[in-house]
């Protein structure tokens, strides 16, 4: 049998303030600089979500491109595109919305709507330049 990974992208847009509460004010402005500003900024992020598994002898598929896609909608896009990170998200709240803590985030929500042990990899682009990668662990 054959392990194969397949990858969806999707995109979405939202805002968010880089802020910590376990930090002072001072401290925030410090580290995060512009991205504290409390009127907050916004991306155009880009999700990769990969999965594997083994090859359906039968479909020739291990998932449906179209069930990952409607899972990522259901579980993610639909909770944060065009929203605000900090504000309108339940899942973020006294969470700082850094890619790193999204992408984690991303995972709690998916995996449960996923058959158990397929999702394999999580990249979420800040921008073209910045990108992290969540496995799970
Ligand atoms: N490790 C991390 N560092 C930073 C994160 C992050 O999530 N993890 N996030 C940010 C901000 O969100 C910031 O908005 C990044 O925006 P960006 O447009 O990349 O900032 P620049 O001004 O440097 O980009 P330009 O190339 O000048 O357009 C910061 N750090
Ligand atoms: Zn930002």
């Amino acid at each position: 049998m054959s392990m194969i990974y397949i990858t969806h992208r999707v995109t979405f847009s939202a805002s968010h303030r880089l802020h910590s509460d376990a930090l002072s004010d001072e401290e925030n402005r410090r580290i995060f600089g512009k991205c504290n500003n409390p009127n907050g900024h916004g991306h155009n992020y880009a999700l990769k979500v990969t999965v594997r598994g083994e090859v359906n002898p039968e479909t020739g598929i291990v998932l449906n491109f179209f069930d990952l896609q409607d899972a990522i909608d259901a579980a993610i896009l639909a909770e944060v595109d065009h929203k605000h990170i900090n504000l309108d998200v339940p899942a973020f709240k006294g969470i700082n919305p850094t890619a790193e803590n999204m992408v984690v985030v991303f995972w709690n929500m998916l995996e449960p709507k996923l058959p158990p042990g397929l999702l394999y990899e999580m990249q979420l682009y800040e921008t073209d330049n910045d990108h992290v990668t969540y496995r799970g662990t």
